[in-house]
């Protein structure tokens, strides 16, 4: 049966490469630093710029697609996941890392259709790492089929977190007492690439076990939730349940038994959802 979303799949890969030639590009030169919620969530002219150029390159080809791009949302576009083929769009996932040419650096676009997850792609651009998934289609970098991490001992894992944008005490405090108690487990080893597209991306691969963080959004972890189950990994809540890609918060893992017993040592909260209609 021919794949509806084949076209628009391919448009997205060729899109996010054409992207990821901006970001390295903009790498070459002076880049200019501007922030959003607090001083250190930054944004750049390349995010803005970026996601323009996803944007258009889909609504010449698909113009009544729906969009939520990070930067869109900054600027007061609503963030609505609706029936609607909608396209969820980091135009840069680690700009922090882009700012300082940390090198992690991802484009992320995944795509929704009765909100459901149909493609995944987020491309690494520094490593020239394309990770994609279709779902019931498998997950794959640079062509190479994925699959998540056999290991079922918890004190044998690598787990990815990040310490995130907040600097508010309460919250650095929740971030600082998980943190504490999973390696205290103990696992491996505590690791994050400073983009959660990355750390999803690195479930999938099998280099990690598990990913959690609270305060994410959803156009950081659309498409690596996709690339994580399509590996054979599990999405959840951190606190148990189903994920919500709206709620801010995610635990990616390996397997159900894993994502279980990491949950029991996360110190969760609940940031405003991405959906929460805007305060007056
Ligand atoms: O604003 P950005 O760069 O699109 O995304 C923010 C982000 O990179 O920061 C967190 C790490 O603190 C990640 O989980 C998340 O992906
Ligand atoms: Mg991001
Ligand atoms: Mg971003």
């Amino acid at each position: 049966m021919a794949d509806a979303w084949k076209e628009a799949m391919e448009l997205a890969e060729k899109t996010a490469r054409r992207a990821g030639e901006v970001v390295c590009a903009a790498l070459q030169v002076e880049r200019s630093v501007m922030t959003k919620s607090c001083s250190v969530d930054l944004v750049t002219q390349t995010d803005q710029q970026v996601e323009q150029l996803i944007i258009q390159s889909v609504r010449d080809k698909f113009p009544m697609h729906r969009f939520i791009g990070e930067e869109s949302v900054a600027a007061g576009e609503p963030c609505v996941l609706s029936d609607e083929p909608t396209w969820i769009i980091d135009p840069i996932d680690g700009t922090t890392n882009f700012v300082h040419a940390f090198p992690f650096v991802a484009i992320s676009i995944g795509f929704s259709v009765n909100k459901q997850m149909e493609f995944g792609v987020v491309f690494s651009c520094l490593e020239d790492k394309m990770y994609t998934a279709r779902r019931g289609g498998g997950a794959f970098c640079n062509g190479e089929r994925l699959q998540v991490s056999s290991q079922e001992d918890i004190q044998q894992a690598m787990v990815c977190t990040e310490f995130g944008s907040s600097r508010d005490p309460e919250v650095v405090e929740k971030i600082f007492c998980s943190l504490r108690a999973v390696l205290s487990i103990p696992t491996h080893g505590v690791r994050g690439a400073g983009t959660a597209a990355i750390n999803m991306c690195l479930v999938a691969s099998g280099c990690v076990e598990a990913y959690y963080e609270i305060g994410i959004h959803v156009w950081d972890i659309a498409a690596g939730a996709l690339l994580v189950t399509e590996a054979g990994g599990v999405l959840m809540d951190v606190q148990g349940g189903p994920v919500d890609l709206m709620s801010r918060r995610v635990l990616a893992a390996n397997s159900p038994a894993l994502a279980e017993r990491l949950l029991q040592e996360i110190h969760s909260f609940c940031p405003i959802r991405d959906d929460a209609a805007p305060s007056l």
